[in-house]
Parts: structure tokens; sequence; C-alpha cells
């Protein structure tokens, strides 16, 4: 991967190395937080604020390779979630996250550092899934490694027509034990179950979500979400700005069996709680628009 993908002069705190597979990663590194981010998929693929514990949790069976997502981190899901509305969408969650993003952006202020990455149509031409979403676009993907873990995503619409599309910051948290842990402040909102066997219906969640079985549920939900993980005495805050969904994910032990690019044995350490526009949620922006999602993730302890 050529090295004109980082445009911009880096400040000492961040590195630019060889990563797994080969891959071009920065490493943060400041007395406020260290973190990492891939160009492959703009994909953050950890984040520790200083005194506290790794918050992102990466798959030790990921594969890091050109058309590959890198199982874990934060994959930019777009411009479909999962097989997008009508199901027929591939490959899986979009084409964002098989990319190569460009680094145009790169700041340290008193050890909070700010990272900028841009993609645009032109960078995905030769991608697969490209022809079934061929409009223009720009994105812009603003990660800040600080006391808080903040993740923007911005889409503007460059094709002089309108469209539509859907997004998540596919966020993956380290727990110690998925089948303690609950997630609060979803009560009361109305979910869609993708779990193997669930209803068409839309129920509305009751109290908080707890861990009994494969969750995969697509909330309506513009308030933050606190993931309470009693096992390692801390709690995982996700708020936000610009999205109306909050997925909650876990594969459970037969489809962790499935994957092939997760270990069997990762799926009680793991939690997903991601910040998204989907389903009858999906953005549309006219000509020249924007549309800008945000997810400010924080980590504190609980007795
Ligand atoms: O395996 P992928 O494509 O990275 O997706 C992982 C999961 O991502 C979740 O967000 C979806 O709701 C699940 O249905 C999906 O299984």
């Amino acid at each position: 991967m050529p090295d004109d993908l980082i445009a911009v002069d880096l400040p000492a705190s961040v590195t630019r190395t060889d990563g797994e597979g080969g891959l071009p990663v920065l490493r943060v590194s400041t007395p406020v937080a260290t973190g990492e981010v891939y160009l492959h998929g703009a994909h953050v693929s950890a984040y520790t604020p200083a005194g506290q514990d790794p918050v992102i949790w990466m798959s030790r069976a990921s594969i890091f390779a050109a058309g590959q997502p890198i199982r874990g981190g934060v994959p930019i899901c777009f411009p479909w979630f999962g097989a997008g509305r009508e199901a027929g969408m591939a490959p899986a969650h979009g084409f964002a996250r098989l990319a190569d993003w460009t680094l145009v952006g790169a700041e340290d202020a008193d050890g909070v550092v700010r990272l900028t990455f841009r993609l645009t149509d032109t960078d995905v031409a030769a991608l697969p899934g490209v022809e079934a979403w061929a409009h223009g676009f720009e994105l812009t993907y603003v990660v800040t490694f600080g006391p808080e873990l903040t993740l923007a995503l911005s889409v503007r619409n460059t094709s002089g027509e309108e469209y539509s599309f859907e997004e998540a910051l596919h966020t993956y948290f380290h727990v110690k034990d998925v089948t303690a842990v609950t997630v609060e402040g979803l009560d009361g909102a109305s979910y869609l179950d993708k779990a193997p066997g669930a209803g068409a219906d839309r129920p509305n969640q009751s109290g908080p979500v707890a861990f009994t079985g494969e969750t995969d549920r697509v909330y309506v939900s513009t308030d933050t979400a606190v993931a309470v993980d009693p096992g390692s005495a801390r709690t995982i805050t996700v708020a936000k700005e610009g999205s109306a969904n909050t997925v909650v994910w876990n594969p459970w032990a037969a489809k962790a069996a499935a994957m092939a690019d997760y270990d069997d044995a990762e799926w009680p350490t793991m939690v997903c709680v991601e910040t998204a526009n989907a389903l009858e949620h999906a953005i549309t922006l006219g000509a020249d628009q924007s549309h800008t999602m945000t997810a400010r993730i924080s980590v504190a302890p609980k007795a």
C-alpha cells in the first residue's frame, strides 16, 4: 500500500508502521491515551485511555489483508448496513471498510490526538459492491484519541442527485464476561431482532439488555447507551449525535464457530454497541448536502 495515503506530516506522538499482514497502521501514544488506526478501512483497532485497560476489542483470528474486513475494532459500515435494507447487498456492511482511506489531518493538542481520514467515490472504484451503489460521495472521518474516544463520520453527497445510505460505527468493546454484562439506556426502545428464530415484530426493550444467547438487535434510539461490565468493574458509555439506531451484537458460541476470522472461544469477551442509521432510518441527502454521525466513548470505574 503506497504511503501517498498519508498526505500530512505526523506529530511526534503518531507513528506510521507496518501492522498485522504488513498493512500500514498509525500508532498514537501520549500521556492521555494510546490508540491505533489501520488505513485499511480507517479502522480503529485500539484505544486505551491513561490508567485504564484496553477498551477496544480485536479478534486474535482477524484476517489482515486487502479485500478483507478486520474483525474487531471499529469497522465503518457504509453505504449499507449488514445486507442492506432489502437484504440483497454484498459485501456485508458495504465497501467502506474494505477501502484504503487517506490521512488528511493529524494534530496533537496537549496529548489529545486528532486524525482525519478521507474517502471518495474515486478511491473505491475497483471494490466489490460499488456498482450496486454508484454515487458520488466524500466521507470525512475524524478520530480523536483523548480522555474519550470520539469518532465522527461525515458524508457529503457530491453526485448532483439525491440518494440514501445506511451507516454504522461498529464498535467492539472488551468485557470480562458478556453473560454478566448489561446494556442500559435502551429501556422502552423498539427493536428489530435479527437473531435466528426471532419474529418480524418489533418488541420494546424492557429494562437493561442482558445476554443469554446470540444477540443481534437494531434498536431505535438516539439515547446514550452504557455497557455495564461487573467483571471488569467498569462501564463503557457510548454517547452519540446524528444517530437514530443503536445495534447490540454478540454472536454467542454457534455463530462464533461458523466465522472463519473469529476464534471459537472469544465470544464471552466482547460486546458490540454500535452507533448507526439503518433500515427506515437510512439517511437521505440532496446534492451537496452533508450529514455527520458522532460516537463518544468513555470508560468509568464501577464497583
Ligand atoms: O461479520 P460481519 O459482516 O462483520 O458482521 C458482524 C455482525 O455485525 C452486526 O452489526 C450485525 O447486526 C450482525 O448481523 C453481523 O453478524
